[in-house]
């Protein structure tokens, strides 16, 4: 797959086939519609391309801070690659672009930047300034621009009954297995390990704790879960917890996580964890010695959760 950061920069100039959206989580919804993008490509001669903006609209336009989202732009496009596409362009979302009128956009972008013969897009999807166009707009701009367009219906994506507000909502009441159902892979959290308390180890727990660095990554519901990583080529499960450790006061969230049977440093470490069930809430216990106890029952769920479905 090829990586364009800009649509001024995509300089090939094979006729493409091109899909437009934002796509936040890959879901299983979103893998049909870029199968029919890749085949229909393939079908054709055609370059298969994904158009795709940087940060969401939403973020620029509304200056909206508290939207989340099921992937950061690096998970992205990890799980992008995996599909078979040709070309994936993250076009920066400025205001300055969010003013393009529709035909500008449609002339400027579609037809003189991505060389486009064929758009696949959703039966609802908008465009141009104040997104005041839509299919049936587009549509006539390609009858002008020689090319066609292809409409995913109201009941394609009834039928796959997947949205990525759908998945969110899992996340945020912290059920994870109906959102991997949803997402067709793991969701996961991306970042680096840095210090901590500095208590895990005092625990005979020691936990990594997990910065992420983009303020928009989505975090599921505060509490105790099963997890994975691959970890220097090789995979490790874990217990994790996501909340304000009430036990010892904590004073802010942090997104520790326990690997078992290892032992390494992981400071600094950039490392990507698979979240696989929900344990449990987190709780303030009477004492550490109650804490380390339900953190042994913590374990051995997770040991019976892991063997039984491995
Ligand atoms: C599996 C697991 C479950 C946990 N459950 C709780 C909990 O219910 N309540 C709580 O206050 N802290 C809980 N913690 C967090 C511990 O308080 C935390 O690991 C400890 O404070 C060590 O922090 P440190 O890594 O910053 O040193 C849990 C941690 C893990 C790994
Ligand atoms: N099995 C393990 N699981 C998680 N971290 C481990 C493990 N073994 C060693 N470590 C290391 O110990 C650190 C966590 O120890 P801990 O005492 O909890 O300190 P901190 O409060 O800085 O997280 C991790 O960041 C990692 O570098």
């Amino acid at each position: 797959m090829k990586r364009y950061t800009d649509a001024n920069t995509y300089n090939n100039h094979v006729p493409s086939v091109v899909t437009i959206g934002t796509f936040d989580g890959v879901h299983i919804g979103h893998k049909k519609i870029i199968e029919r993008l890749v085949e229909a490509a393939k079908r054709n001669n055609l370059e298969s391309v994904i158009l795709t903006f940087f940060p969401h609209p939403r973020m620029v336009l509304q200056k909206d801070t508290s939207i989340k989202l099921i992937n950061t732009i690096e998970e992205r496009i990890q799980i992008l690659e995996k599909t078979g596409l040709d070309s994936l362009v993250i076009h920066p979302f400025t205001k300055e672009f969010s003013r393009l009128s529709a035909k500008e956009y449609v002339e400027e972008m579609l037809v003189d930047k991505l060389n486009v013969r064929h758009v696949i897009i959703g039966y609802d999807h908008r465009f141009g300034r104040n997104r005041n166009s839509n299919i049936i707009d587009l549509a006539s701009f390609g009858i002008q621009n020689d090319f066609t367009v292809e409409e995913i219906t109201k009941q394609d994506i009834d039928d796959v009954a997947v949205s990525s507000t759908k998945i969110r909502e899992a996340l945020l009441e912290g059920d994870i297995m109906k959102a991997n159902k949803y997402l067709g892979y793991n969701f996961m959290l991306t970042g680096k390990i840095i210090k901590g308390k500095e208590l895990g180890r005092k625990l005979e727990y020691p936990t990594a704790n997990l910065y992420i660095e983009e303020d928009y990554k989505l975090i599921p519901k505060k509490g105790v879960y099963v997890v994975k990583s691959h970890i220097n080529n090789k995979l490790y499960f874990g217990m994790m917890n996501i909340g304000n450790n009430p036990t010892v006061n904590g004073q802010h969230q942090t997104i520790e996580t326990h690997f078992f049977d290892a032992s390494f440093n992981l400071y600094e470490k950039k490392i990507q964890i698979e979240m696989l069930i929900r344990i449990r809430d987190e709780k303030k216990f009477e004492s550490i010695e109650a804490l380390k106890n339900a953190m042994q029952d913590d374990e051995d769920f997770s040991r019976d959760y892991i063997n039984s479905t491995v």
